[in-house]
């Protein structure tokens, strides 16, 4: 297993209280979306433990997990009040705090250390005595079912994963986690399902697939998905630690391989190896696509060949 720490490092110019030598790292974000119970934080999970890094004091991560929960939006008593009659609507998007969000993010691109609360879902409330602390990485996952409705904290995402679970199983899967893990009774979650989560997956959720750079069809059981999308963080890493500098990332995403004099130049004029990965990656995506088990969107940027 290679070793991230060595990845990148991003020379900031003055400003945001970096000196002007500091190096700070600047990670490769991803963002993922999908339906509640889709496998989300499952399809998380594995791809940090792909990359050796889920036994790992969260200290010395390199690649780290974010939950969009942690951005709900603190409630109001009245609020309080109705969520605790499963009649407040937690899945639209006036629920979070967009702003905090956005600046969190835009810290964690910046190489910063961030403080997050954790979500505690029997009191529908921020929980700040269980803070996850940040560290700069080279990786971060930032996973929700809203993830993708906010157009500026889309624009941030490096890549874009959709996890595509049916519904039946997404409701299947819902039901004993809200009643084991979220201290909910079956009407309740039953009743939220049909008023809330239901109507807000199909109006606010479900149009975001189109923004994805990948779909992932059943979730965390797509071994075929998560061992390329794997392959392409270290592959990017790679390329990354070859390099140097974030900008390597427009071109890795970017690049059109049909284009005559396509600008593959790198700092040092050899940028054979990043043309092997786009050109290796793209070939696989498109024979799995023959077999169904995982599929490129329509970013006409992407190498189809
Ligand atoms: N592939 C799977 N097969 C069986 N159960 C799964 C699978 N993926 C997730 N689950 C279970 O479904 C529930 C929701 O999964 P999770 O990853 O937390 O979804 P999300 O983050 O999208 O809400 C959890 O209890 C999890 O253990
Ligand atoms: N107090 C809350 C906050 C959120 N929810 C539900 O959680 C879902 C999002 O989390 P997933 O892990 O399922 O993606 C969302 O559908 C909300 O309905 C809640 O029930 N209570």
């Amino acid at each position: 297993m290679q070793d991230l720490r060595n990845a990148d490092t991003l020379r900031l110019p003055n400003g945001d209280g970096a000196a002007a030598n500091d190096e700070v790292k600047s990670p490769f974000l991803i963002g993922v979306a999908g339906g509640t119970a889709s496998g989300k934080s499952t399809v998380c999970k594995k791809i940090m433990e792909q990359l050796g890094q889920a036994e790992m004091d969260h200290t010395q991560r390199q690649v780290v997990s974010i939950s969009q929960d942690s951005f709900y939006r603190e409630l109001t008593p009245a609020e309080k009040a109705k969520a605790q009659k499963g009649l407040f609507n937690f899945d639209h998007p006036d629920a979070f705090n967009e702003e905090l969000m956005y600046s969190t993010l835009q810290n964690i691109l910046k190489g910063h250390k961030v403080e997050i609360p954790s979500y505690d879902y029997r009191t529908n409330s921020l929980d700040f005595e269980n803070v996850l602390v940040i560290y700069p990485a080279d990786v971060v996952l930032f996973e929700g079912i809203l993830v993708f409705y906010f157009p500026k904290i889309r624009e941030l995402f490096h890549m874009k994963l959709f996890v595509d679970t049916d519904s039946d199983t997404r409701l299947a899967r819902r039901v004993p986690r809200d009643i084991n893990e979220r201290g909910r009774d079956l009407d309740a979650v039953l009743t939220q399902y049909m008023t809330f989560v239901k109507p807000a997956f199909e109006e606010f959720c479900s149009p975001t697939k189109k923004f994805a750079d990948v779909i992932i069809p059943r979730g965390a059981d797509n071994t075929v998905a998560i061992d390329l999308i794997v392959q392409h963080i270290r592959d990017f890493l790679n390329n990354r630690s070859r390099h140097g500098s974030t900008g390597n990332m427009a071109l890795y995403m970017n690049l059109d391989l049909n284009a005559t004099g396509a600008g593959f130049a790198g700092p040092d004029g050899s940028n054979l190896g990043t043309y092997n990965a786009i050109r290796r990656f793209s070939t696989i995506c498109k024979e799995l696509n023959m077999q169904g088990n995982y599929f490129f969107e329509t970013n006409k940027n992407l190498p189809y060949h």
